[in-house]
């Protein structure tokens, strides 16, 4: 892929934000505008270094997940989906210079990872949109792919968010900026969560729903979880909390939905969290599945995505 911008070009800065009948990607930052530069450090691309119109301008599709060798895996499916030219195989890590996040690119397919928790989803996530909009892409979707914890519902099960919450079951998303806090709505796009339902019902033996889920700071004592190496509450207590989860419409319990749906709906992004789960947390706590069934487990939001996004492309005569 033709990355490096030639020295002559080096000067060139992205046009306005506006893009006559198509939705754009929107930062809101009086800032940067100003900048002569934009190195975005973390993905180990930038303005100056890059010809972002060039690598990315046809991006429609941007898929995130926590793990780097699930969105190579995925990357790699959408290849073959799509039916581009080769085997896919070699397909080459954009951010390689730095090991924080990898991001592949198949046709107008973005596939990133985006680690564990809040922070590590944000940082990436201010990067991407920046990213997004120096590329001055427009009409993108976005859909993180990921694994969960159920609630009062079989592992295995795809859960498509309608609306994130935090651990008091709130559609908000907190932000610390300096030292105020910043509440944020949480809302999904509604009909792309409803486009994929209706998607999911083509795949033959595909549990999905829709349902709320719950974003938490932390896996262990954030979730209820009994088997971290602290826990200072009961059965009883983790139990009742789960059981008030799902009373208030929670189906599944993740680490990044509420600060990704808060960030996309404010930067212009159709948006969408489709996450497979992989145990019922009202039976246990322990991940015990077996290499292969976690594989597949993993693999059927890939699957429900590659399927949505052939169908938005015309390619739906290809369903997998
Ligand atoms: O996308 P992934 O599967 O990484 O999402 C969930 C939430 C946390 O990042 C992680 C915890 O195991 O999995
Ligand atoms: O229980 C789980 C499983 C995966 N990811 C989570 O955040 N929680």
């Amino acid at each position: 892929m033709a990355s490096i911008l030639p020295a002559s070009n080096r000067r060139m800065r992205p046009d306005k934000n506006t893009y006559e009948g198509k939705r754009s990607v929107y930062v809101k930052n009086p800032y940067l505008d100003a900048m002569d530069e934009d190195i975005l450090y973390h993905l180990d691309l930038g303005t100056k270094t890059h010809n972002l119109p060039a690598m990315f301008g046809d991006v429609k599709f941007v898929c995130v997940g926590g793990s780097p060798n699930r969105m190579k895996a995925f990357a790699q499916f959408m290849h073959k989906e799509l039916q581009l030219e080769g085997d896919g195989e070699g397909i080459e890590d954009i951010c390689a210079g730095t090991d924080r996040y990898c991001m592949f690119k198949t046709g107008p397919v973005l596939s990133i990872s985006h680690g564990m928790g809040i922070p590590s989803i944000s940082i990436m996530l201010h990067e991407l949109i920046k990213l997004l909009h120096h590329a001055r892409c427009c009409d993108v979707t976005i859909i993180r792919i990921g694994t969960s914890g159920g609630i009062g519902i079989a592992p295995g099960s795809v859960v498509i968010t309608d609306i994130a919450v935090d651990s008091f079951f709130k559609p908000r998303f907190e932000q610390v900026i300096l030292d105020n806090v910043v509440t944020r709505s949480t809302e999904l796009d509604k009909e792309l969560a409803t486009d994929l339902l209706n998607c999911s019902r083509e795949i033959p033996n595909f549990p999905t729903l829709i349902g709320h889920t719950m974003c938490t700071y932390d896996f262990y004592e954030g979730q209820g979880h009994l088997d971290g190496a602290l826990c200072s509450f009961s059965r009883e207590k983790k139990l009742d909390y789960l059981k008030r989860a799902y009373k208030a419409g929670v189906r599944n319990i993740e680490m990044e939905s509420t600060v990704f749906a808060a960030m996309c709906g404010l930067c212009g992004l159709r948006a969408a969290v489709v996450c497979v789960t992989l145990l019922d947390r009202l039976e246990s706590d322990q991940i015990n599945l077996s290499h292969d069934v976690l594989v597949e487990y993993q693999q059927r939001p890939q699957l429900l995505i590659s399927n949505f996004i052939k169908k938005q492309l015309g390619l739906c005569g290809q369903m997998s």
